[in-house]
């Protein structure tokens, strides 16, 4: 039988306190009838400050498995996630074996629920092996337990606009859709950091703003011509945000989404050659952030997604030009959004809720999670102490790898519990190992 739970005083999506009663696997009661109804055996957890929300969703994640287990598994990574407030991911395709047939993506999908943390969808390629030269399996994928909807060469570009073309024409017939990394490969040729000022300084090949515009404006083209569904994984610059909000007053059916490291970081931090800030796309410059920031305000940038991208220290811990692009962010993106865009007034916990859990299941056809917090939904929620502090240290993380750009920064709020299904993932802060369901 599942557990049941009664939230005391919890503020949903930071409206009036009121109790909570979770049973069965769905909110069952909300208000007085909650305590009434909630019995003698249902654990009580304090919610009193805490802000209620529905879990998160996770469009963009690196999961590592299969291939490259030595820097994150779909257990580690997903207990990341729930320890991050997350209660899907989406598993990026550039693995090894990669995610580009139904036998693979189901392998996936299998092993996300054995380990229990949080819903598994695995996104699949675009192109077989991420080669850029013969579409994959799309219908096969869609069709399979797996059930996929996200198509992405994450990590490569489609740049072959026959290719995309063809790609975003096959995934209609399944209601799929296609999130492109808008980067054109020759204008980034052994790019290392943003094109500027910085990178001039330093002597480092620099990735200039175009090269990811000219694909988002390519591909939103596209999108339009053949009638189909775009994403835009981790938009970096303001010129981005343009096309996108010129797109979308079109009626072009193109979703965006930013990372929360480009709400916040820029391309100064390579002054010291850490490559914990080597990342693609690369960090901007303020005027880039100002304009994400203002594009997920006003609803141009649709969602949060966090990229996370574990790496081993061998691949890191090296010479910038050496190092690997990517770093993680499933345990910190809640409080970055919070300190980048509630701190600072631009968003309310309800616009978090949209950007962070409603709008990427609705991208990604998640049908169970991103739901309104009303009774009989499904219990998957998040409760989170906005008043709480803490200061990032990889080594405590639950992610295998130790690349955040966080690192010793203070952050603000913390994640107090996760519900999966009314099933805690983590409660009191830490995660609920013994009750995963194997
Ligand atoms: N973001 C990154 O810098 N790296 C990602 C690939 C990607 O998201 O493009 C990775 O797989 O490591
Ligand atoms: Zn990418
Ligand atoms: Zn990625």
């Amino acid at each position: 039988m599942n557990p049941r739970y009664l939230l005391t005083s919890v503020a949903p999506l930071g409206a009036d306190p009121v109790d909570v009663l979770l049973a069965d696997g769905v909110l069952a009661a909300i208000g007085a009838d909650a305590r009434a109804q909630a019995g003698d055996d249902a654990t009580e957890v304090d919610g009193t400050g805490l802000v209620l929300l529905p879990g998160l969703v996770d469009l963009h994640t690196h999961l590592r498995e299969p291939g490259r287990e030595d820097a994150e598994t779909i257990r580690t990574g997903t207990r990341a996630a729930a320890l991050g407030g997350f209660t899907a991911v989406h598993a990026m395709a550039n693995t090894s074996p990669t995610q580009d047939t139904a036998g693979v993506v189901e392998q996936v999908w299998r092993l996300g629920r054995e380990a229990g943390w949080v819903d598994v969808h695995p996104v699949g390629a675009v192109t077989v092996g991420l080669a850029g030269e013969q579409l994959a399996e799309l219908g096969a994928m869609a069709q399979s337990e797996a059930a996929v909807r996200v198509f992405s060469d994450d990590g490569k570009c489609v740049h072959d606009p026959v290719l995309m073309r063809r790609a975003l024409e096959y995934v209609k017939a399944f209601d799929g859709v296609v999130a492109q990394h808008a980067q054109e490969p020759r204008l980034t040729e052994n790019a290392q950091m943003n094109e500027g000022v910085v990178s001039a300084e330093l002597g480092l090949t620099g990735w200039p703003s175009v090269a990811e515009e000219a694909i988002i404006a390519r591909d939103v083209l596209l999108a339009e011509h053949v009638g189909s569904r775009l994403h835009v994984c981790h938009l970096s610059t303001a010129g981005s945000v343009e096309i996108v909000r010129w797109a979308k007053s079109r009626g072009i059916d193109v979703t965006a989404e930013v990372t929360p490291h480009h709400l916040v970081l820029t391309d100064d931090l390579a002054r010291g050659y850490d490559p914990v800030f080597k990342v693609n796309p690369p960090l901007r410059t303020d005027a880039d952030v100002e304009a994400v920031r203002a594009g997920l305000a006003d609803g141009t940038i649709d969602i949060v997604a966090t990229d996370h991208a574990p790496h081993t220290r061998e691949d890191k811990d090296c010479e910038w030009a050496a190092a690997a692009f990517g770093m993680t962010g499933l345990e910190t993106a809640l409080s970055v959004v919070q300190q980048t865009m509630v701190d600072t007034g631009r968003l309310t916990w309800a616009d978090v809720a949209r950007v962070l859990s409603e709008a990427p299941a609705r991208i990604g056809r998640v049908t169970d999670h991103g739901r309104p917090i009303a009774v009989g939904e499904p219990a998957n929620l998040v409760l989170w102490d906005p008043a709480a502090r803490t200061t990032v240290d990889p080594a405590q993380q639950a992610t295998k790898a130790v690349n955040s750009p966080f690192r010793g920064r203070e952050l603000p709020g913390r994640v107090v519990a996760t519900f999966l299904r009314g099933r805690a993932t983590v409660l009191d802060g830490e995660p609920c190992d013994a009750a995963v369901v194997r």
